[in-house]
């Protein structure tokens, strides 16, 4: 299931980050992919120690911890720190699986990539191709969000960047390690939430609000790795 968080950033917090970033030290993408999927990616990337990098991440994981439909969605037990791409004359990133385990920064922790995230940075209007794909059972659904914008998507999925034929696109992308590991009890557990919000909105004093809050509880302490 593809999951949209809208306004992490504001387009005009997100222009700032992509005037900050046409700065940077880019450096070839296929360097950090696994072998398999470094045959498939001709972008661009910060070095995961560019420390424009780390203060840019540094605030994405701050905005993120403050909001609660990032929280309801994805669960998150450990975030990796923010990485950045830049895709442009052509350059993509075809259809891969991401890996599952990454190491996290300090080299002895070990995260497991359950959810994978993109921040599109720029406007889609301001390039052409860059659409991110992710396969599921029902067929390839592309997308390109508004800069600002976050998707979650499983991190077991294939998926690609088109080829980015006009402008440039660039993005945040990073991993979470989620307290519910598996993608159907996480969208249980978001659609229950939901449902529970819009009662309590509908009548502060229903009742089975308490119960099904209750139930919420108990079904994520059943299924809590942590
Ligand atoms: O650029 C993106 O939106 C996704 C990047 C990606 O799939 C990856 O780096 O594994
Ligand atoms: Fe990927």
């Amino acid at each position: 299931m593809l999951i949209q968080i809208p306004a992490v950033l504001s387009p005009e917090e997100a222009a700032g980050y992509r005037a900050r970033l046409e700065q940077a030290a880019w450096r070839d993408g296929a360097g950090t992919a696994g072998h398999v999927a470094a045959q498939a990616k001709t972008n661009l990337q910060l070095a995961d120690d560019d420390p424009l990098g780390r203060a840019l991440g540094a605030a994405i994981v701050d905005r993120l911890a403050a909001m609660p439909r990032f929280i309801a969605a994805a669960l998150p037990l450990r975030v990796l720190p923010p990485r950045f791409n830049c895709y442009a004359g052509g350059g993509a990133y075809g259809r891969h699986v991401d890996s599952a385990i990454f190491t996290a920064p300090g080299g002895r922790e070990r995260v497991r990539s359950d959810l994978s995230a993109t921040l599109f940075l720029s406007e889609p209007d301001s390039y052409d191709g860059g659409a991110l794909i992710a396969e599921f059972g029902a067929g390839d659904q592309p997308v390109k969000l508004p800069a600002g914008h976050l998707l979650l998507y499983p991190a077991s999925s294939l998926h690609q960047v088109t080829p980015v034929t006009r402008g440039m696109r660039f993005a945040a992308f990073f991993w979470v390690q989620s307290i519910v590991r598996t993608q159907a009890r996480r969208t249980m557990l978001l659609a229950l939430d939901d449902s529970i919000q819009a009662l309590s909105a509908r009548d502060p004093a229903e009742p089975e609000v308490v119960r099904l809050t209750g139930l919420y509880h108990n079904l994520l302490r059943e299924w809590a790795e942590t």
